[in-house]
């Protein structure tokens, strides 16, 4: 991805002041954001979050999922060390979408779990690929990073794109009793790493 195809502004949040990149022509053809905070191309590695598009956790507070409270102490873990960035991904759904999302959740109040319903709709467990976000932290001169998540697909896709990935950061935030089945089956059907 070329410089060219990224525009980028000022964005203060609530939890501090950001640089927000929004890209084009990345190698998935979507719109994804970056939010940056400090200086990037430190050799000292750069606190981050892969985090996949979530209207209802991000933007409505949905409790089904802990999407928006991840998001949230992402934001503010790197406001409290200055320097960080969180590279948010439009894969709604875990990359099915979100018409196919809301129908996953049909499903699961009919009993199904979170794997089962993208299953029986046709789709893969996790139908993700975060190859897109390893060419963004690349665009971005990014190339080692505290990486905050439970999913052990993020770190590998990092690794395999030679992102050096110098610690796991834990991002357990939100549970409630919503979204205990949720968590648990992440836990035993995805291996993210969540205590139980
Ligand atoms: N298909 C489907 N997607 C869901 C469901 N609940 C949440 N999601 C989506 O799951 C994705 C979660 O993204 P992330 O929080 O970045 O990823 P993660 O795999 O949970 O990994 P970490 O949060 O980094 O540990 C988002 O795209 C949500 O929209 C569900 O029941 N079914």
């Amino acid at each position: 991805m070329s410089k060219k195809s990224t525009v980028h502004a000022k964005l203060p949040t609530k939890w501090g002041h950001f640089t927000i990149y929004a890209l084009e022509k990345s190698c998935d053809g979507k719109e994804h954001v970056a939010l940056a905070m400090g200086e990037l191309d430190q050799e000292e590695p750069l606190l981050i979050r892969i985090h996949s598009e979530c209207l209802t956790g991000d933007a409505f507070s949905s409790l089904r999922c802990d999407c928006g409270p991840q998001l949230e102490a992402a934001m503010k873990k790197i406001s409290e060390v200055g320097r960080g960035m969180i590279v948010y991904l439009r894969q709604e759904g875990r990359g099915i979408g979100l018409v196919n999302k809301i129908r996953a959740y049909a499903l699961q109040d009919e009993g199904q779990d979170t794997v089962e319903a993208n299953i029986n709709l046709g789709f893969q467990a996790d139908h993700r690929s975060f190859e897109v976000a390893a060419e963004i932290l690349t665009s971005l001169n990014v190339s080692k990073v505290k990486l905050m998540t439970n999913n052990p697909r993020k770190v590998e896709a990092l690794q395999e794109a030679n992102i050096d990935v110098v610690e796991r950061v834990p991002l357990q935030y939100g549970r409630n009793p919503h979204n205990e089945d949720y968590l648990s089956t992440k836990h035993g059907k995805l291996g993210h790493f969540l205590d139980q």
